[in-house]
């Protein structure tokens, strides 16, 4: 959507309304979008979302939908009335789940002449490690195969593209082509803490490998400096 000016999105993983509006303030010279995910959403409400459009910024709204088809499109349907530019569900929800989310987008869209949200699937969290994902999440065969297996099945079910770690970019860019898009989290700038993030790259070379958008939270927004610290990625990815 054009009102996302750049490829960086800047995760505001905060509580409050307040907390949110000085980093958007600080930063939205340098973020291409702002994600607000289920911290701020859960507690601020979709006020949140009006407040955050008034300042005239691109809005991912990250819930992860992940349901039976009914109530995630019925959700997906709510969330594209208030005009954000990207939402999300889960891949592991399946094919009808997801093709029933994108329906239920765009028909709203079309109805109430609002611009339908990018719909994007998240894959495997970038959290995750291959032990956990094979022993604790308890499915078989490699991250990889995974991400790209459900990269595929999003593009079927009709979707724009995915959410996935930056080293999985490269084999779903090869599956799913160039117009599909790809939002990486697990982004870090070198000598940056991984804090509980697994599967990483710096911003650099996640664009490198063909990331459509980065995610990035704590890097820029727990900086005693937010603002530079978002202007050096931009630098690094330009
Ligand atoms: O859907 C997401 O945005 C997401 C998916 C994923 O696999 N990993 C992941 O970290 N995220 C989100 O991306 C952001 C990353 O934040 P930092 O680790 O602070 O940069 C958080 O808001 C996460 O909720």
């Amino acid at each position: 959507m054009s009102l996302i000016k750049n490829p960086l999105i800047i995760a505001l993983d905060v509580d409050t309304i307040e907390e949110a509006s000085v980093l958007v303030d600080k930063l939205s010279p340098y973020a291409g979008a702002f994600k607000v995910g289920m911290q701020l959403y859960n507690y601020e409400g979709p006020e949140v979302i009006r407040i955050l459009k008034e300042k005239n910024v691109a809005i991912f709204i990250d819930l992860k939908l992940h349901d039976i088809p009914n109530t995630v499109a019925g959700a997906a349907r709510v969330l594209t009335r208030h005009g954000v530019s990207i939402l999300n569900v889960h891949a592991a929800g399946g094919k009808t789940m997801m093709r029933e989310a994108v329906k239920a987008a765009r028909d709203e869209a079309a109805k109430t002449g609002i611009d339908c949200p990018l719909i994007v699937a998240v894959t495997v969290l970038t959290s995750i490690d291959q032990e956990v994902f094979n022993n604790e999440v308890g499915i078989n065969g490699s991250i990889q195969e995974r991400v790209v297996l459900w990269a595929r099945m999003a593009r079927e079910a009709g979707l724009d593209g995915v959410v996935a770690s930056p080293h999985e970019i490269a084999a779903i860019r090869k599956a799913c082509g160039n117009d599909f898009v790809i939002i990486t989290p697990g982004v870090r700038p070198a000598g940056v803490i991984a804090n509980d993030q697994k599967r990483i790259m710096t911003p650099g070379e996640a664009m490198r490998q063909g990331a459509t958008y980065l995610v990035v939270g704590r890097p820029v927004t727990a900086s005693p400096d937010p603002a530079q610290a978002a202007r050096a990625i931009l630098e690094e990815i330009k």
